[in-house]
């Protein structure tokens, strides 16, 4: 009978932005799915627990390395990869995860307002996929999940700049599935709806007591893992005949932005 294959034991996986919220979860996650992982953050003190909690974790088999790298500068992506090669000596996943967004209305967003967050969303997912990828290319192939959002697939007020940015992250993963077909390379991309994150709490100023349980299936906002789990999938050998393709997950099968319905912006 056929069974459906999840194992990513012993695989070497980078994912940007894992000092909090969903990059760490996905850290969190593929690590005791079996995977070492290589994760990054602008400050090591604030990454490098994420990664002592994982190595001191006695039921993880995935060891953690932890780096600082700002993934807007392309030489510090640089020797994030180096760094991670020569520790764990292959790539086989990339999670372009680090990303953000301030709200702002068009006419209030700075040149480098918006130049911030293309570099954040876009151009860090760029230096990371093209630095880790000539890894790939070079090894066995391997599997990329970009993180966009519901913002990138339908328009909200106040996400001119952050919805162009994760809009391109979307095309360019299409583009990159038909590029890196041929190096065994699949290239796919997630779009959250909300999900409950220190940045959103920061942002929105929801708490992580408001949460409801993962087992209630009217609307509500999601959980971390609930992404991190959804990356896990789209990185095994279950999803082997799966690029190029944007993955919603957003907890209700609504048309438009399901993040500023519920917000109450339209
Ligand atoms: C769906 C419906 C909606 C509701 C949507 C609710 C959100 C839910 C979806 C969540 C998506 C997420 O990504 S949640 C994750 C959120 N987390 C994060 O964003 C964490 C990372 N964020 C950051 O590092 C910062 O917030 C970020 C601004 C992006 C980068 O910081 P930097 O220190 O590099 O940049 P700064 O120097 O502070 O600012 C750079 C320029 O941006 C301008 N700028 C900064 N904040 C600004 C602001 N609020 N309004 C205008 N302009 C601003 C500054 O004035 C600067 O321009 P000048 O003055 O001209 O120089
Ligand atoms: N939460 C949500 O509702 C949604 C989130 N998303 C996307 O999911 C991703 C994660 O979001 P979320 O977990 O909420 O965000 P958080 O703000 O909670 O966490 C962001 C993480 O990225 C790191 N980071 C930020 N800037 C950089 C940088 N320049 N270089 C390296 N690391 C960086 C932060 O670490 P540090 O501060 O230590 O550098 C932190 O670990 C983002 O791409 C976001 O746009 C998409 C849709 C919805």
């Amino acid at each position: 009978m056929h069974e459906p294959d999840y194992d990513i034991a012993g695989e070497t996986a980078i994912v940007t932005g894992a000092s909090q919220g969903i990059g760490k979860s996905i850290a969190e996650t593929l690590a005791a799915s079996g995977a070492n992982v290589a994760i990054c953050s602008r400050s090591i003190d604030r990454v490098g627990p994420v990664a002592e909690d994982i190595n001191e974790a006695e039921d993880v088999p995935g060891e953690a390395l932890a780096v600082e790298c700002n993934v807007r500068e392309r030489e510090q992506v640089q020797s994030f990869v180096d760094e991670t090669v020569e520790a764990f000596g292959d790539i086989d996943v990339l999670v372009n995860n680090a990303g953000g967004e301030f709200v702002a209305n068009f006419e209030d967003i700075s040149e480098n307002g918006w130049k911030t967050i293309v570099d954040l969303n876009l151009h860090s997912t760029v230096h990371c996929t093209q630095l880790a990828g000539e890894v790939m290319r070079e090894g066995d192939g391997g599997s990329i999940v970009n993180l966009s959002s519901v913002n990138g697939q339908h328009a909200a007020p106040g996400e001119s700049h952050y919805g162009a940015s994760k809009a391109a992250v979307i095309r360019l993963t299409e583009t990159l599935a038909t590029e890196w077909a041929g190096d065994g390379i699949r290239v796919n991309c997630i779009a959250p709806g909300l999900i409950q994150t220190p940045g959103v709490a920061e942002t929105l100023g929801i708490q992580s007591e408001d949460m409801p349980s993962r087992e209630k299936t009217e609307r509500r906002i999601g959980h971390a893992e609930e992404i991190a789990d959804a990356v896990q999938f789209l990185v095994s050998p279950a999803a082997s005949f799966i690029t190029g393709e944007t993955l919603t997950a957003k907890g209700v099968p609504r048309a438009g932005n399901s993040m500023s319905q519920d917000l109450g912006l339209e």
